[in-house]
């Protein structure tokens, strides 16, 4: 479903700030498989969601999705089939449009851009039970703006937008990173529901060796700009956080205290 073959980025090459912050990445994610990336800070694994969402042209390598080579194709494009959800809150959605007004506008992705947006009533009916299914009480607040909205409540929104037009892949780059534990999870829960409902392919940055372990059929480690540990299925779920631990030390890489106090 998904090809990363052998891909490179540096940034600022041939300068004093060189950074080569992708040295040869390759990974294949089968239809279906919910990939969690773990690794250090500078290990990656933000570069390798944005090279595949098209954030900036690689060095070299390719990017391939079912069976279309994409390496070469302009994010927006990518945009009409790659569905996103960023750490920080106020990314994926439009803090002075309305709840409906901003799934309206998910609602249209891949298609033709138009400033209208529709209210199609038997839409608004079908935005709103999707609404309701998040369980955070907004159904009755279908008109309010999104900013208004807790940081919680507005990622839930973001993702339900992610996904409203089935994404061909889903990229989460720490999408619960900013929310309190609590919120944090139930964002999680809601993520995986949606995830498995509509067999999304996945690929979810956590910075929580936990929930890495815990969520997905498959996780990557990345060290140095290049996965060094790639299990699927039966292979993760015998992982433990020691485990993963040992992973990073033999890799010579700190762990975090958040890492550690989330293990
Ligand atoms: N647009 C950019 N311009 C210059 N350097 C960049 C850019 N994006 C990333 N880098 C550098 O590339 C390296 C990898 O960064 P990346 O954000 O992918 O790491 P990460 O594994 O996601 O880390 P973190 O867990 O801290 O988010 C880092 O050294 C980072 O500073």
């Amino acid at each position: 479903m998904l090809e990363v073959k052998n891909v490179h980025k540096t940034f600022f090459a041939g300068t004093a700030n060189e950074k080569k912050a992708l040295r040869g990445v390759t990974f294949t994610l089968e239809d279906g498989d919910f990939c969690t990336v773990i690794g250090s800070n500078g290990a990656g694994k933000s570069t390798t969601l944005n090279a595949i969402a098209g954030a900036f042209p690689i060095d070299s390598g390719s990017i391939v999705i079912d069976g279309t080579d994409i390496t070469k194709m302009p994010e927006y494009k990518r945009a009409a089939f790659i569905g996103r959800v960023f750490q920080d809150p106020m990314k994926g959605t439009a803090a002075g449009m309305m709840i409906e007004e901003n799934l309206a506008i998910a609602d249209r992705r891949g298609t033709r851009p138009t400033l209208r947006w529709s209210a199609r009533p038997e839409r608004t009916e079908y935005f709103t039970k999707l609404v309701a299914s998040l369980g955070l009480g907004l159904e009755n607040r279908m008109t309010a703006h999104v900013g208004l909205l807790s940081g919680g409540q507005r990622q839930a929104l973001t993702l339900l937008m992610a996904t409203l037009v089935r994404p061909k892949l889903l990229l989460l780059d720490e999408h619960t990173a900013a929310l309190d534990p609590k919120t944090a999870a139930k964002v999680l829960d809601i993520t995986e529901r949606i995830v498995n409902e509509q067999k999304l392919t996945t690929l979810m940055i956590t910075h929580n060796m936990r929930d890495a372990l815990r969520y997905g059929n498959r996780l990557i480690m990345m060290h140095d700009g290049r996965p060094i540990l790639d299990v699927r299925d039966e292979e993760k779920a015998k992982l433990t956080p020691v485990d993963l631990l040992k992973f990073f030390e033999k890799a010579g890489d700190g762990v975090s205290d958040k890492m550690l106090l989330a293990s």
